[in-house]
């Protein structure tokens, strides 16, 4: 954990606040891991609460003058004694910064460091989050202790909610026209958007639009295209440069759009818009977390009864049966059965790297005949869901087998709808359709169900939002006996995933890869430390395999 904490996105007065506080580091005064907080002096004066992620990175501020803290210490008290409903565990730190004078000078306050110990990464995502909700979105604290002003100005709501290390790499990667090109030669995607904007161009025509994260500018040049009288192309990555080099070698064009470099969270736009184009659809609709920048944009900019292209989308699962990928699956943890390698017995990780491999969803296009019974549908509408909606999704599943098969897991994909005046189109990336960038997505269970034509399966899909900008992906499927004494679980099999790990069975292009990045860095890292090591000490390494 790094201490003294690092302010996250404070303006340097804020960072000078802070690190003129004396922050005392408690290691020893956790919370229980019944969430019990150990001792609370009531009687001092606490101007404030301080919370970090698990980086020691500051995440928020709460003021006296915060209705947590009115009440003084009584009221954190009973605020952290809520949390324990959230089962509070190891990822968040709070700071109570306590004046311990009688002047209430910054200088002589001090601070006491309660962690808070959660049971799982979840748990700590769902108190985070619990705490944005509480904080009432939107955040632009300008607050005080004492006589200090604490500045936490410009921290948004999508840097409060996502871990700046994944938010670096996620725009660096959009920053590269490379993967701009990838998702633009996906001629599905691009042409969908490219129909559904011309078909509807009386949704356009003088209208004003907001481009939702425009990348390259295409979709605003399809607007302007299409008659817009402005459009505003909002992109966070450096990608924004290259899309006003773009938009500028379109002159008949470009007079009609704006392009602003930065987060649909944070810029502001001059007037309010008609329309919000966006492509913000990751891998299971969900991934990457720009569903929730797409709603903010719809609560920041758009005017009452304005459209959105898409308007709703729909994650569509239905249960599969694939023994050869289930094989090759159990097969990758093979190599931990070696009894010997190079002398050293592996089989003790055998059971983990097993778990590990069954862990990542699988990306890639598979025929629809794999499919066990007809899909089920959740349907998200962006024009009137919430962002918290997204942060945790629970699908309750009924399915009914139409063929007797080795159930393996759950396949998924999704389509979205552009709701146009004149046409409605549908986006698809289901199995049997043109293939797209997404492909489609699999959670294949460790251990298989078996069942009869018309058995009903029982499955639950819980997806739930991490602060790396994916879920984790919590799913569980059931064979249930049916007919005489129905309802009766006959088996049941669970996995857990993170959609942020994907196994990605398909040669490129496809959608945000979030591993590869990753894969990238790790392998540079590792050569540079291959580098600084004597090579005796490289004989004999095993090369890694990052699929
Ligand atoms: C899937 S790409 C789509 C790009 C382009 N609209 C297209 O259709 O080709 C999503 C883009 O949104 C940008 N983006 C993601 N979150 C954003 C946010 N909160 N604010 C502004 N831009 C964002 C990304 O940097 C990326 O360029």
């Amino acid at each position: 954990m790094a201490f003294p904490p690092q302010v996250a996105g404070a303006s340097s007065t804020g960072l000078r606040a802070f690190r003129d506080i004396s922050l005392h580091w408690l290691s020893g005064n956790l919370l229980s891991p019944d969430g019990i907080l150990p001792s609370w002096n009531a009687s001092s004066s606490v101007v404030g609460i301080l919370t970090s992620d698990h980086r020691g990175q500051v995440v928020d501020f709460f003021d006296s003058s915060t209705e947590l803290v009115t009440d003084k210490a009584l009221k954190c008290r009973c605020y952290l004694q809520q949390c324990q409903f959230f089962k509070v565990g190891p990822a968040l730190q709070i700071w109570v910064i306590e004046d311990a004078s009688t002047s209430g000078q910054l200088q002589e306050a001090y601070s006491r460091t309660f962690a808070l110990r959660f049971r799982t990464d979840e748990a700590s995502i769902v108190f985070y989050n619990a705490v944005l909700d509480w904080k009432n979105v939107s955040m632009s604290v300008g607050s005080k202790i004492g006589n200090g002003a604490l500045e936490l100005k410009g921290i948004n709501k999508f840097e409060r909610k996502i871990e700046a290390s994944s938010a670096k790499m996620y725009f660096h990667y959009y920053g590269q026209l490379l993967h701009q090109q990838n998702m633009l030669q996906d001629y599905v995607r691009t042409g969908s958007y490219y129909a559904a904007v011309m078909e509807n161009y009386v949704d356009f025509q003088g209208r004003v639009v907001v481009d939702v994260g425009a990348g390259s500018g295409i979709l605003s040049l399809f607007a302007a295209q299409a008659g817009a009288k402005h459009v505003y192309a909002v992109e966070a990555s450096s990608m924004a440069d290259y899309a006003q080099k773009l938009i500028s070698g379109n002159p008949v064009l470009a007079q009609r759009i704006t392009v602003i470099h930065g987060k649909v969270e944070e810029v502001e736009l001059p007037e309010k818009a008609d329309v919000l184009i966006s492509e913000p659809m990751g891998t299971l609709l969900v991934n990457e977390r720009m569903l929730e920048s797409y709603i903010i944009a719809r609560d920041r900019f758009l005017s009452p009864n304005g459209k959105m292209f898409p308007a709703l989308g729909r994650i569509h699962m239905a249960p599969f049966t694939d023994e050869y990928l289930f094989v090759e699956i159990a097969n990758k943890a093979l190599f931990w059965q070696q009894q010997s390698y190079y002398g050293v017995d592996l089989t003790s990780l055998h059971g983990s790297a097993f778990q590990g491999y069954f862990s990542q969803p699988v990306v890639d296009a598979f025929d629809p005949r794999v499919l066990v019974a007809p899909p089920a549908i959740h349907t998200i509408d962006f024009l009137t869901a919430k962002e918290e909606d997204l942060y945790e999704i629970d699908i309750p599943l009924h399915f009914t087998a139409t063929m007797a098969a080795r159930v393996h897991g759950l396949a998924c994909w999704f389509d979205v709808l552009f709701n146009g005046s004149a046409v409605q189109r549908w986006l698809t990336t289901a199995p049997g359709a043109p293939t797209t960038h997404w492909y489609q997505l699999r959670c294949v269970l460790s251990q298989p169900l078996y069942v009869m034509a018309g058995q009903p399966i029982v499955a639950r899909l819980h997806l739930v939002a991490h602060s790396a900008q994916s879920y984790t992906i919590h799913l569980t499927m059931s064979a249930m006996s049916w007919g005489a004494g129905a309802g009766q679980v006959l088996q049941t099999a669970s996995g857990k995933l993170d959609l942020k790990e994907p196994y990605y069975r398909m040669a490129q292009p496809q959608a945000y890869a979030w591993s590869q990045e990753q894969q990238q860095q790790q392998q540079q890292q590792q050569q540079q430390q291959q580098q600084t090591l004597q090579p005796q000490q490289v004989v004999g390494m095993t090369t890694t395999n990052w699929e």
